[in-house]
């Protein structure tokens, strides 16, 4: 799906006006402060259910009003305007958010959805900002979350049992906190905890591999002299050559001392080595913006081999790489036919990014909020 409407209303400082956009490229431009990752962020919050760069809801909504809304029009997105010229839309999403009552409505297609995963199994949106190179420097937090939206877009009862498994892990932590451990209760908890962390860590392996392979495709195309020497593995969390049950149960008194669970799916990561190293240890700042970037673009090829189109919002991406890696990642996005939204300060030149074949673009000027086409 494609997003090709999109209207917000008390939404940082946009304009409530609807905008229509390509389902393919859509190229924005503008001062600092205009709202240009604005724009972005209200197409996130459709897809993500939350703000990609904040994580207070309060920071988002207009100064001065309680509650948000964003609505979005989508559309099969794969052929260029013409459903969105004729106004057929395949789905209308919307969801609202206020901040004082801490309430989040959700609906699709005029009916109200209880679950965020309903609304964004429609939009898949990934973000690439100058945040997205956490996923190589930072903690394993980013690497799983990471993995964890391909798995939900790949199989989206995830959602679910990763739900449940927080639960069971924040019940089983509680227990370990107390000090007193009723065997009885603890194995009750433990094989509630393992059954799931299993169900959990199979879609992740799944998905794993789907991403392996079109990333060590996308690697084939490479030429660069760190591509021999590098590896991704995924780590379930614990040593996966042990069931979950027996590292818990060798691991009791570890768990106790600690107060919380060390072993399973809340540990998971993807290792990036190169020659047996951390690849955040060994690489240049530039390789590993590469590297990012490929990630991020084998996700799509997962998501685009199953048939569904990835929305890509790319902020201020000319801060960060070099001409040669944007024309890179837009031609590969374009190849996927993935929808790209793409910020820029001075007016973009696309004849940059699409050096071979110029896709339809269309073109905005954002200031104070409000989007004009050009
Ligand atoms: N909750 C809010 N209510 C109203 N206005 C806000 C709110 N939060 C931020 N703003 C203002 O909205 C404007 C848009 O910010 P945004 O980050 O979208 O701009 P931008 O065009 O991406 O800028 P830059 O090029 O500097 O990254 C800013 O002027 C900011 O001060």
């Amino acid at each position: 799906m494609a997003l090709v409407k999109l209207q917000t209303e008390h939404f940082r400082n946009l304009s409530p006006a609807s905008v229509t956009f390509s389902p393919s490229i859509n190229l924005l431009f503008g001062e600092n402060g205009s709202g240009k990752t604005s724009v972005l962020e209200a197409i996130g919050y459709l897809g993500l259910g939350r703000s990609f760069r904040v994580s207070r809801h309060q920071a988002v909504v207009s100064h001065g009003q309680q509650k948000l809304t964003v609505f979005g029009g989508l559309d099969s997105g794969m052929a260029e305007d013409t459903s969105v010229q004729s106004g057929q839309l395949s789905h209308r999403v919307g969801i609202s958010r206020d901040v004082s009552s801490k309430e989040t409505t959700l609906r699709v297609d005029g009916e109200a959805v209880r679950n965020l995963s309903s609304l964004a199994q429609h939009l898949p949106v990934s973000v690439i900002d100058p945040g997205v190179f956490d996923i190589i420097a930072g903690g394993p937090g980013k690497r799983r979350q990471f993995l964890d939206w391909a798995v939900f877009h790949v199989e989206p009862s995830f959602a679910s049992v990763w739900q449940q498994c927080q639960r069971v892990t924040s019940q089983r932590n509680q227990i370990l906190r107390t000090g007193r451990i009723d065997d009885a209760l603890m194995k009750v908890w433990d094989s509630q905890y393992t059954e799931l962390a299993e169900r959990l860590t199979k879609a992740r392996t799944e998905t794993f591999r789907l991403f392996t392979n079109a990333f060590n495709s996308l690697l084939g195309e490479i030429e660069a002299p760190w591509v021999e020497g590098l590896k991704l593995d995924f780590y379930a969390g614990w040593d996966s050559s042990q069931s979950l049950m027996d590292v818990l149960k060798a691991h009791r008194e570890q768990e106790q001392k600690m107060g919380h669970t060390l072993y399973g799916p809340n540990r998971a990561d993807i290792r990036l080595r190169f020659q047996g190293r951390p690849v955040s240890e060994t690489f240049s700042r530039g390789q590993q913006k590469t590297l990012v970037i490929l990630m991020k673009i084998a996700q799509g090829m997962v998501l685009s081999d199953l048939g569904k189109q990835v929305t890509f919002l790319l902020d201020d991406i000319n801060a960060e790489l070099d001409v040669g890696h944007r024309a890179m990642l837009a031609q590969k996005l374009y190849e996927l036919r993935c929808q790209v939204f793409l910020t820029s300060i001075e007016p973009p030149r696309p004849e940059e990014l699409w050096q071979n074949t110029m896709p339809e673009y269309r073109l905005f000027h954002v200031e104070h909020g409000k989007l004009t086409e050009e």
